[in-house]
């Protein structure tokens, strides 16, 4: 299944949904992948395949010059960084951070700021595509930053995405475009629950539906691929509903700071936090149907876990 090793090792923090993909993807075009995640159960798991499980973002960073983070927020991008072990403590000056996180885009600027006083490149680089094209290598990259990143990250990108847009020299303008993303993939969510709500409410078979929708004008990328897990009852997060509480957020945030108004990304993201507050927080995106009141859902199919 591996190709030929290639010079370097590539680090992978964060082997959940998206990131997980991204080291197997690595692994498939040949180079020595080490990972870090908090879930021992995701390290055993990337061990399998014969990447290296690291203890500790440091110890992780002793041992690559490229370093993939793919954990959910600023926060969790901050921590694993600058933390009491953080990888900072152990990279070369000249190593490369590849940033993929959604973020707010005050975050990357000041995240490039302070990577280049220890003399560490950084990529913004965004992705979409959801969990599948993530293991598949086939997602896309919304990248942005100077050449001397560009130069450090030429093998690494293709290995882990089918598409790479590069955004500009700027850290912060992938982070932007990835956020307008964000905008339409929550509304679109939203938007295909409303949707399949409405038309359960009043008596269409749910796969019959599906089935016409997806062959009409009113289908989406979201309607078509997010429908099929509440057919199937299976809420397995692929993309949780948590995911959206904080990217339309970040819509909102950097729209409220220009002053512009988003009323459809507003009303989106209060269906995210309803679902939240409900309890599904942790739950696949599509669960945001959930909150729908006077409907009956698709019972879970017994059987694996959608992948
Ligand atoms: N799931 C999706 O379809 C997509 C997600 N994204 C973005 O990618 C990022 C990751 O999303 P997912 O993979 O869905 O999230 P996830 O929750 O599935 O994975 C995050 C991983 O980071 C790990 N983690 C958390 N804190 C850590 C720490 N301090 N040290 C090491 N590991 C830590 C978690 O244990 C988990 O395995 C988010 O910013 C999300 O917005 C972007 C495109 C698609
Ligand atoms: O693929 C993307 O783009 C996404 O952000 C969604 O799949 C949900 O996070």
């Amino acid at each position: 299944m591996q190709g030929e090793r290639q010079a370097g090792t590539v680090g992978v923090i964060g082997l959940g949904a998206m990131g997980f993909g991204v080291a197997k993807s690595l692994l498939r075009a040949g180079f020595d992948v080490c990972a870090f995640d908090v879930r021992a159960e995701a390290l055993t798991k990337f061990e399998a395949l014969g990447g290296k499980a690291c203890a500790s973002p440091q110890d992780l960073a002793s041992l690559c010059d490229v370093l993939i983070i793919q954990v959910v927020n600023a926060e969790q991008t901050e921590l694993v960084l600058f933390g009491s072990e953080g990888a900072v403590t152990a990279l070369k000056p000249g190593s490369l951070v590849i940033s993929c996180a959604t973020v707010a885009p005050a975050f990357i600027e000041g995240l490039e700021e302070k990577l280049r006083q220890q003399e560490i490149w950084l990529l913004d680089a965004p992705m979409s595509g959801g969990a599948a094209k993530a293991a598949s290598g086939d997602m896309t990259l919304m990248t942005s930053g100077p050449a001397e990143a560009y130069a450090r990250a030429e093998k690494v990108l293709p290995a882990i995405a089918g598409k790479i847009y590069r955004l500009g020299e700027k850290v912060g303008v992938g982070t932007r475009v990835k956020i307008v993303n964000q905008h339409l993939a929550g509304i679109h969510i939203a938007a295909a629950a409303e949707a399949m709500a409405l038309g359960i409410r009043e008596g269409a078979d749910p796969a019959t539906l599906f089935d016409v929708i997806t062959h009409s004008a009113g289908n989406s990328w979201m309607f078509e691929n997010r429908i099929p897990h509440i057919l199937a009852g299976d809420y397995t997060p692929l993309s949780a509903v948590d995911i959206f509480v904080k990217d339309l957020g970040l819509a909102l945030d950097t729209a409220r700071r220009t002053k512009f108004p988003l009323p459809l990304a507003a009303t989106a993201h209060q269906m995210f936090l309803n679902a939240s507050a409900a309890g599904y927080g942790r739950e696949d995106d599509s669960a945001v149907i959930k909150t729908f009141p006077g409907i009956t859902l698709p019972a879970s199919s017994a059987g694996t876990p959608h992948e």
